[in-house]
Parts: structure tokens; C-alpha cells; sequence
């Protein structure tokens, strides 16, 4: 039995796992960083979240991220976890602004400001990448108009008519469900279903691949945000607004970084029971 320490953090209810790479190195196989994201995600008989940043702290003192959702798949990155890392790091260390590694690029992240339990970060999130697409969906009546979107990782971006962002039929989630795991996308993709509020303001759902419906998403953000801009004519500084609450997007011009702002929130910390020859 090994005591691993963590971090637990949430964006937006978006909740991360942080976990030190040289806390593990010496307990855990190569294979084996899948196997504790699945064991310790467990809502039910671990701590829970959506998905583990390990973080690995190299020798010219960068830091890289390596996301592993909650079903094991490790994903490029991750907009909300990689903003809790920045704010475990300016809480536990003081450090104000910090360049995190991930496999979709670096991203710069930045503290703005502290509100009471809060951390406010602005992330340079990478020029998106916003490809038009209608797609056909085994199981699904008729074309699905939208776009595949690339923040660093995939998303399938689509504009429900229905208040409760259902479409063809199905809810949200039955139909995000679907586009996730569907085989056009070859490495799975994260579905957003997005309304235009105002010119300003978008509303959206999130169905993430490896982890399902989720309350707030930063890549998911900023990818309804850059479909919203190049499809619907959406202001390039706007809102958008998830379950758990919204962040604000500026995009300055198609080739320019994307700039996401938004909340992040230490939970707490402690120290998980983990047996790993059983993982
Ligand atoms: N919630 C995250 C995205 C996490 C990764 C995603 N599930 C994937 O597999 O690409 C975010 O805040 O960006």
C-alpha cells in the first residue's frame, strides 16, 4: 500500500486531480498513470473527479502537464485543470505567472486577481482551428450540421435550435454521447451544444470525451467560442456560460491566441490509500 499525496481544485465545478509526477515515479509502471486516473476518479469509491494533471517537473525547471480523464484516456490538455495547476502554484508557491507544458502546446498562464477562495487566471490558450463539417452519425435521424474545432484537443462544436439544447431528437447528452465515440472521430472527440445569447454572450453544454456531461470545460469554451465568432458572428470578446458558471473569451483575430479568464478553487489536499498491484 503507497500513500499518494494529491491536490483536489475546480473550475467552474470542472474538478482535477493534481497529483506530483515524483510522488508516483518510484510506485507506478509505466502504464500505469490510466489505472490510478480511473481509481482515483471514481465518484463513488474514490475521491472523484474528472480527470488527473500529473505534474512533472523537469530538470531546466519547466513543468509539463500530462491529463488523464477519468475513464484513463490521456488527453492533450486541458483548459479548467491546467488553470487549477496555476492555482495550486500561486496558493502553494506564490508564483504569479508560469508557462505550463501540455501535449496541445504551452500555455501561459497568468493571476489576475484573488476573490476571497478564487484564483483569477487568463490562459493563453493557442490559435483554434474552426473547420465547418456536416456530419452523419450511426444512430442519429438525419445530417448534423457543425465544426470540428482544434484548441490543442479535438471538439465537435453544433447550434441547437431547442432552449434545452436538445437536437435530432435526442437530449444533449444522448446526443453527445453518440458524436464522442463515434468512429469519424479517430481519436474520440468533446461534443459542445451552443446557443447565442447575445452578440456578446454564448450559453453551451459539454459532453467531454473520457468523462461525459461536465459542468465547465476551458477548452470546450474556448472552442464554442471560436465556432460562435467564425459561424455565428459572435463578438470576439465575449461570455460563455456552462452549467457551472461562465468565463470570458477574447480572440483578436483569426490567427491570434485565444485568451480564456475564469475561476479556479483549491478544495483541499490530502493523501490517497492506493494499492498498485491491484490497479
Ligand atoms: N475539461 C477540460 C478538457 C479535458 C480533456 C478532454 N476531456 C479531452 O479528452 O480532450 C477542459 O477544461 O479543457
Amino acid at each position: 500500500m503507497s500513500l499518494i499525496s494529491f491536490v483536489k481544485a475546480h473550475a467552474r465545478g470542472n474538478d482535477f486531480l493534481v497529483i506530483e509526477e515524483s510522488a508516483v515515479e518510484s510506485v507506478l509502471g509505466h502504464r500505469q498513470h490510466a489505472a490510478l486516473a480511473r481509481k482515483l476518479c471514481s465518484r463513488n469509491t474514490s475521491i472523484g473527479a474528472d480527470g488527473i494533471e500529473f505534474v512533472d517537473r523537469r530538470a531546466d525547471g519547466s513543468i509539463f502537464l500530462r491529463l488523464f480523464n477519468a475513464d484513463g484516456s490521456e488527453a492533450e490538455l486541458s483548459g479548467n485543470g491546467t488553470r487549477c495547476v496555476a492555482a495550486w502554484l500561486a496558493q502553494s508557491e506564490g508564483i504569479q505567472e508560469v508557462d505550463l507544458g501540455t501535449h496541445g502546446g504551452v500555455r501561459r498562464c497568468k493571476l489576475v486577481r484573488r476573490e476571497g477562495a478564487e484564483w483569477w487566471i487568463e490562459s493563453a490558450m493557442g490559435v483554434p482551428r474552426v473547420m465547418p463539417r456536416t456530419i452523419e452519425i450511426a444512430g442519429v435521424d438525419g445530417p448534423i450540421a457543425g465544426a470540428m474545432v482544434n484548441v490543442g484537443n479535438p471538439h465537435f462544436v453544433i447550434f441547437p435550435e431547442a432552449e434545452d439544447f436538445s437536437s435530432h431528437g435526442m437530449t444533449w447528452q444522448q446526443l453527445g454521447a453518440k458524436i464522442a465515440v463515434d468512429p469519424l472521430f479517430r481519436f474520440g472527440t468533446n461534443v459542445e451544444f451552443v446557443r447565442v445569447k447575445s452578440a456578446e454572450e454564448i450559453e453551451f453544454r459539454i459532453f467531454e470525451r473520457g468523462c461525459g456531461p461536465t459542468t465547465s470545460s476551458g477548452t470546450g469554451t474556448c472552442a464554442s467560442s471560436a465556432a460562435a465568432i467564425k459561424l455565428r458572428g459572435v463578438a470576439r470578446k465575449l461570455g460563455a456560460i456552462a452549467e457551472g458558471g461562465g468565463q470570458s473569451v477574447e480572440w483578436p483575430s483569426d490567427d491570434a491566441e485565444m485568451m480564456l479568464t475564469g475561476p479556479a478553487e483549491i478544495i483541499c489536499t490530502g493523501e490517497a490509500e492506493v494499492q498498485f498491484d491491484l490497479l
